[in-house]
């Protein structure tokens, strides 16, 4: 299914003045020197297209530091007169969008703590009625992709249609190195449901520390997002917040540096027909992968039929189990993944289930 927004590509309303796309800035707005240096040294590698910094900082406890407020617009404004860069900062309310708006900001961004709310999101969206400035919106915490969605849609229909999807990964209980999980999968379906759609990435809230960064955004670009938002501070070991992640816009320099650029297509005649030839060669498996499973499901059906004529239950645990143990130890043979075999497998049962449900609730008149 594709869901149809009316989106602007991206390259008609921003300025990319070197490849990829990064927007880098500090996590917070501290104090005007803190952010002008930074600006200064961002502009100065030549490789940064927007300037970003937060201003209005959502925090899990209060007595944290909270942002510095509106002073921050004048500071990004000074910085923006020097630099040249275009600038960004976060609303999470009405007072943030009409502020921001008064400011000239050139970009604003929804943060995942208020894409979550369809409230706050709407909030926003009435905010910024009338007016033709970009919108960014991040996934919400919480791997929910129709609230992800939900907002997109609520910002396009204010008038929005300078819109992108910033994928910055979700809270999840699992510890892992990250401090978000990436979980791909949701940015990708987003990038299927809505094609037309910019996505970009923010490595530094996925990572929460800057030794991972390289490696995420790099993955990023392979996966064809159109851009990074990463954090930079003149001197990440005194920031007031998110130190961890931050990095100097030395260190920012030099990692884009080793990004490998792929493109997302090429023209080159040998590539595009050895590329075909093995397309087809996918084509024929694909449908005989698929033809072997409208041949499964046949007898699934038959046993199905076999099981209520017999008064014999629809789940069959152990012989499941057997197919499970079965199948997995085949497929890694084939050098499958473990967990790429069970989930088939769990999508095979499950409509098995399914199947044989509908036939044993079947009335004696459906049946003829
Ligand atoms: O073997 C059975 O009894 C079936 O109905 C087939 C099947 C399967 O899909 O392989 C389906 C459901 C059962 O739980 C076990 C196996």
């Amino acid at each position: 299914m594709k869901l149809n927004l009316n989106i602007q590509p991206l390259s008609s309303w921003l300025n990319v003045t070197h490849q990829p796309l990064v927007i880098s800035g500090p996590c917070s707005a501290e104090t005007e020197e803190q952010l002008l240096a930074t600006a200064r040294l961002l502009k100065a590698t030549g490789k940064v297209s927007v300037l970003r910094a937060g201003i209005w900082k959502p925090r899990t406890r209060p007595g944290e530091f909270e942002g510095i407020g509106s002073i921050g617009l004048e500071w990004l404004n000074k910085a923006k007169a020097e630099t040249g860069l275009p600038i960004a900062v976060e609303v999470a309310n009405a007072k943030h969008v009409k502020e921001a708006l008064a400011a000239g900001v050139d970009i604003l961004w929804i943060g995942a703590r208020s894409t979550v709310n369809p409230f706050t999101v709407q909030e926003i969206a009435d905010a910024l009625e009338g007016h033709d400035v970009p919108v960014m919106i991040k996934n919400p915490i919480n791997p929910d992709l129709s609230l992800w969605v939900g907002a997109l849609e609520r910002i396009n229909r204010a008038g929005i249609t300078k819109i992108a999807a910033i994928h910055r990964g979700f809270s999840s209980f699992e510890k892992t190195a990250f401090r978000n999980q990436p979980m791909w999968d949701l940015a990708i379906s987003l990038k299927t449901l809505i094609p037309d759609l910019p996505i970009l990435n923010d490595p530094s809230h996925i990572c929460g520390s800057r030794e991972l960064l390289p490696f995420i955004a790099q993955k990023a670009l392979d996966l064809d997002m159109q851009g990074l938002m990463i954090e930079a501070h003149i001197d990440p070991s005194v920031a007031w917040t998110d130190a961890a992640q931050q990095v100097t816009p030395a260190a920012l320099s030099e990692m884009i540096d080793g990004f490998v650029l792929r493109k997302a297509e090429s023209k080159n005649p040998e590539f595009t027909d050895k590329l075909a030839v093995m397309r087809e060669k996918i084509d024929q498996i694909d449908d005989q992968i698929f033809q072997k499973l409208g041949e499964r499901m046949k007898i699934v059906e038959q046993i199905g039929e076999f099981k209520r004529d017999n008064d014999v239950t629809i789940l069959q645990v152990s012989r499941w189990d057997e197919i499970l143990q079965k199948r997995t130890a085949y497929g890694s043979v084939l050098k499958l993944e473990k967990d790429f075999t069970a989930k088939i497998l769990e999508l095979i049962h499950s409509e098995s289930i399914r199947k044989q449900t509908a036939i044993m609730n079947a009335t004696k008149a459906e049946l003829g």
